[in-house]
């Protein structure tokens, strides 16, 4: 009995690094990635959201405490109402409006990824379901700020994806960071070898298809 968040990024390591170091994430940090790519990225990601969305509305649905539908509540308030504001802005400035957004078909890494945490959360009770999300939410304010350590990372003007790292670099992100780990370490003290290994496994999968999201940017797949 005993883990922490600790141990599940431990049990996929290498998955992991490939996530937070990916070439589209160092890209993104010299300035230098090619805007085609990055506008594919966007344009999944704002579908990607909004099944995101979904997925915090059902942790609401989930939750058995005030405090698990206040932490729920955020997650959705945040989608809402700051993250998809990058995307709607990045778009507006591209002549793309919130209709062509709605009406683009999901790259298939899309519906994968977002079908599968919904799935985990369908399935599970709680904690699976934020183990499904927390590549997602730890794993991007990781990237922010291994990105900030990173000395061929370039900030402001002079990157045009400078709007990007300063969102997840933010107090919002990182104190959302903090206080999931929190909540994972909470649980993941209580629960048994058997349960951590099929935790781990959820984990694992969300994090290999934040790589596969990465490499559809690149690719322009989407
Ligand atoms: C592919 C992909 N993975 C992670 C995020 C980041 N993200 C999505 S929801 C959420 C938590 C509440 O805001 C965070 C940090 C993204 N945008 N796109």
């Amino acid at each position: 009995m005993g883990y922490c968040f600790k141990d599940l990024t431990a049990t996929c390591q290498e998955d992991w690094r490939r996530y937070i170091e990916h070439d589209f994430v160092r890209a993104l940090g010299t300035g230098t990635l090619d805007q085609n790519a990055f506008r594919c990225y966007l344009q999944q990601d704002y579908l990607f959201l909004i099944h995101f969305a979904r997925a915090y509305a059902l942790a609401a649905y989930k939750s058995r405490t005030l405090s698990d539908l206040r932490q729920a509540k955020a997650g959705l308030s945040t989608i809402l109402d700051t993250e998809l504001e990058l995307h709607i802005g990045f778009c507006r400035e591209w002549g793309i409006s919130e209709t062509d957004l709605a009406a683009l078909p999901e790259a298939r890494e899309t519906l994968a990824y977002t079908r599968y945490v919904l799935e985990a959360g369908h399935r599970g009770d709680l904690l699976d379901l934020h183990v499904a999300l927390a590549p997602c939410l730890i794993g991007y304010a990781e990237i922010a700020a291994w990105l900030n350590e990173q000395p061929t990372t370039v900030r402001g003007a002079a990157n045009p994806f400078d709007a990007w790292i300063t969102l997840y670099e933010g107090p919002e992100f990182q104190q959302a960071m903090l206080d999931e780990i929190a909540w994972l370490d909470a649980r993941l003290a209580e629960v048994g070898p058997r349960r951590f290994q099929e935790l781990s496994q959820t984990f694992s999968e969300a994090t290999r298809l934040e790589v596969d999201f990465w490499q559809m940017g690149l690719d322009q797949r989407g």
